[in-house]
């Protein structure tokens, strides 16, 4: 049996914490799979990686839009997978090789880890190790539905559909969340026939009501949407799969995705045995500074978070960081830093993208605030008209007893980064008029789409 200072459990947002002020620690890292995990090997990386090359297809398709002719040749696929994974796989291997090798005060344990104990883990290859704290950084995995598993069909995930041997001529996937929306925009661009199979009656429904019915219109112009129609049974046909839907409806295609969600790994940990609280949900319970129900034991991101999205994962690793270097279970709190997940934005890398933060106008509304809304149009905008763009928005929402925003909500050529003026208004607390009018706005870029959006406020 090994004793170490510090045990960390997943080497995603996990292996960020080890930095020079660990120097003097006895560190244990336990991997059950790909050094990096989710966010560098199968998950927001490699995928924007091929969000990328279908913008590229895309624009290439709507060039005559503006006078400039151009076809589109092909899509090599295996030299788009080549060119994703020849970068990211040689960054894992490294990192791998890093901590392996380079790190005198870290061993790396491979193998499925399990409490067995407080603050004393299985390393699943045969070790017993105990820690005077540990880090559970272990994250989520793919949901898999039952009659999917039922129906014995060959189904992929964003494990392994980034990695097809070749790009498919048509793709079912089932799900309408960030990951189906991400893989339905790049394999349709890239020129795979796409069917989306929805519970709902819309696509994205996480999101404003305005922007989930403008985004499902412009998804079922382009690509075959099924809503409000559950799929009930799941056969192998050939090589590929048929899906029967609840009104009889049948939908086939060579491949299968599944992207219903991620189901945190907590319940896969032996939680128990280490004095480690579960919510329903299977995630694991924590307190403001990243502590969980068992002395010495912190979580962070999938595993732990109401948000799944590596940048929340980012800054709770920073808490968790700091909290490990002091006594955070001592006297004094004043010492420790807090999560801070008032205003968590996301994004979903569609064409057009879709960012937002904050309230939906449904929960400004029912959360009884007094409130302001505006819609301003991408074609209103000079850059808009530039982009010929018909589509896009950006809608803003704020409390009119305090001029302050509640939530933003843009869908549009580049939303991810146009909305980040909001973001920035609402962490720092400014008003609207603020955020409007204490500022230059560079004429005539993109983000006086937000400044006219806040003037119409
Ligand atoms: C397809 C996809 C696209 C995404 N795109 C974005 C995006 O664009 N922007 C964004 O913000 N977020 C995105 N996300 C979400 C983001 O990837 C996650 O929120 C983030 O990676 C979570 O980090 P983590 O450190 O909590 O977990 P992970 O990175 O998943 O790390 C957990 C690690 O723990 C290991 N592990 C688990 N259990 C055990 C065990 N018992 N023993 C040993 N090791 C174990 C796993 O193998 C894994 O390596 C995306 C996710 C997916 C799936
Ligand atoms: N750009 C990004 O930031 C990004 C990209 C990908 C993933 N992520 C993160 O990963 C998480 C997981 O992504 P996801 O897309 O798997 O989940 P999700 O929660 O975004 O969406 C899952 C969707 O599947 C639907 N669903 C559930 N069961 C179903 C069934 N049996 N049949 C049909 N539909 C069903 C749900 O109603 C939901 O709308 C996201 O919530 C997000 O936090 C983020």
């Amino acid at each position: 049996m090994s004793h170490y200072d510090l045990a960390i459990i997943g080497t995603g947002s996990g292996n960020s914490i080890i930095d020079e002020r660990f120097d003097g620690r006895k560190v244990a890292i336990l991997e059950q799979g790909t050094f990096g995990g989710t966010c560098l090997n199968v998950g927001c990386i490699p995928t924007k990686m091929y969000v990328y090359a279908a913008e590229v297809a895309q624009t290439v398709r709507k060039a005559a839009k503006y006078g400039v002719d151009a076809t589109l040749d092909g899509v090599r696929w295996s030299d788009i997978v080549d060119r994703v994974f020849g970068r990211i796989d040689p960054i894992a291997a490294g990192g791998d090789r890093y901590r392996t090798e380079d790190c005198a005060n870290v061993t790396v344990h491979r193998g499925h880890a399990r409490f067995v104990g407080e603050r004393t883990l299985d390393t699943g290859a045969g070790e017993i190790v105990t820690a005077d704290q540990v880090v559970v950084a272990a994250g989520a995995r793919p949901v898999i539905p039952q009659e999917v598993l039922d129906g014995g069909v060959r189904y992929y995930t964003n494990d392994d559909i980034m990695r097809l041997p070749k790009l498919p001529e048509s793709l079912v996937i089932l799900g309408s969340g960030f990951i189906a929306m991400e893989f339905a925009h790049v394999f349709s661009a890239l020129g795979t026939r796409v069917s989306v199979l929805a519970r709902t009656g819309h696509l994205l429904r996480h999101l404003d009501h305005d922007l989930a019915e403008h985004f499902t219109g412009l998804a079922t112009d382009r690509w075959d949407v099924h809503l409000s129609n559950p799929a009930t049974a799941f056969r192998p046909v050939g090589d590929g799969v048929e899906v029967e839907l609840a009104d009889g409806t049948i939908v086939s295609g060579d491949a299968l995705l599944v992207a219903v969600g991620r189901t945190p790994n907590g319940d896969a940990l032996d939680a128990a045995a280490g004095g480690i609280a579960l919510h329903d949900d299977g995630r694991i319970v924590v307190d403001e500074f990243q502590r969980t129900t068992a002395h010495g034991v912190f979580a962070l991101g999938d595993v732990s978070s109401p948000h799944q999205l590596k940048h929340v994962a980012n800054h709770e690793a920073r808490v968790v960081q700091h909290n490990l270097l002091h006594d955070a279970w001592g006297r004094d709190l004043s010492v420790l830093r807090r999560s801070d997940h008032r205003f968590v934005p996301s994004a979903v890398f569609t064409d057009p993208q879709v960012a937002t933060i904050g309230l939906t106008e449904e929960q400004a509304r029912a959360q009884g605030y007094d409130v302001a809304v505006k819609i301003q149009y991408y074609g209103d905008v000079a850059y808009g008209w530039a982009m010929e763009d018909t589509e896009g928005f950006c809608k803003v929402i704020a409390d009119r007893t305090t001029g302050k925003l509640l939530g933003a909500h843009i869908l549009g050529a580049q939303a991810s980064s146009v909305i980040q003026p909001l973001i920035q208004a609402m962490s720092f607390g400014l008003t609207a008029r603020e955020t409007a009018t204490g500022q230059y706005w560079i004429h005539p870029a993109l983000p006086e789409l937000v400044e006219n959006a806040l003037l119409g406020l």
